[in-house]
């Protein structure tokens, strides 16, 4: 849970108090178009900019944790992780040791070897390429070797920022149904910052638009979301 959360770099503030939630089990998209915050709020839910001001954190077996100044390998030790935007996968590294980069977490050291298994079985094109230097690999194979390093950490919160960039068309649907699937197959509560309003909406359950580092709309369904006059002005042309 976001609460009232301040962040920027330096002098710029960029994150003007905003909270959002997203309750165990549902995919929660952040929507935005350019510039307004949303990859922001992702960094800080991972501990990669601190906010000035608010809180975020986290429900587990009852208890309230803080995340709101943790770094982010405490973070990850949460069972939280990222697909970050732009993918920063290693290139010069192969596949297979990319994916092995995202089993540090303490609770998937012991599962490594599982998780390889269900990554490759959720994408066949990675065991295929396992030994292949990711830096050669298409955009859309580099998103699903994101994915599947995020996977190997046993996450139990997903994020992932902007999967659609750089991306062809063909490749945005099949990485958003993959975010899909994953979520059903592993449990995964998802939490996704998204322009592609079209895509992202294939797999919300509800969302957030983001305008100038403040919540402009909050939506309880999808189709809430979707039917909202400010989607229907940003993205629609309404
Ligand atoms: N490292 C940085 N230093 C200074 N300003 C930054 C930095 N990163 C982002 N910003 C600024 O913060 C604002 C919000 O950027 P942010 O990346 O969070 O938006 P976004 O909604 O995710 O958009 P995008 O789709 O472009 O990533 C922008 O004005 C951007 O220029």
């Amino acid at each position: 849970m976001v609460r009232d959360l301040h962040a920027g770099y330096g002098t710029v503030q960029v994150l003007h108090g905003l909270s959002i939630e997203a309750r165990e089990g549902e995919t929660v998209v952040l929507l935005g178009t350019n510039g307004n915050g949303k990859s922001t709020l992702m960094k800080c839910l991972i501990g990669d900019v601190r906010p000035t001001q608010g809180s975020i954190t986290l429900e587990l077996d009852g208890q309230a944790i803080d995340l709101t100044h943790l770094g982010t390998d405490q973070i990850v030790e949460y069972g939280i992780s990222i697909v970050p935007e732009g993918r920063r996968l290693f290139p010069q590294l192969t596949v297979e040791e990319n994916l092995l980069l995202g089993a540090y977490r303490k609770a998937a050291r012991s599962k490594i070897a599982a998780n390889l298994e269900f990554c490759y079985g959720a994408f066949p094109i990675l065991k295929e390429r396992r030994r292949q230097l990711s830096g050669s690999m298409s955009g859309g194979q580099q998103q699903m070797l994101a994915l599947g390093r995020a996977i190997m950490s046993s996450p139990r919160i997903l994020l992932v920022d902007e999967p659609s960039v750089g991306l062809a068309p063909i490749m945005v649907s099949q990485a958003i149904a993959k975010i899909g699937e994953l979520k059903e197959q592993f449990g995964l509560t998802v939490v996704m910052a998204e322009q592609n309003f079209q895509e992202a909406m294939r797999i919300a359950d509800r969302g957030y638009v983001l305008v100038h580092g403040e919540v402009a709309f909050s939506a309880e369904t999808a189709a809430e979301l979707r039917d909202s006059e400010l989607i229907s002005q940003l993205y629609l042309g309404g």
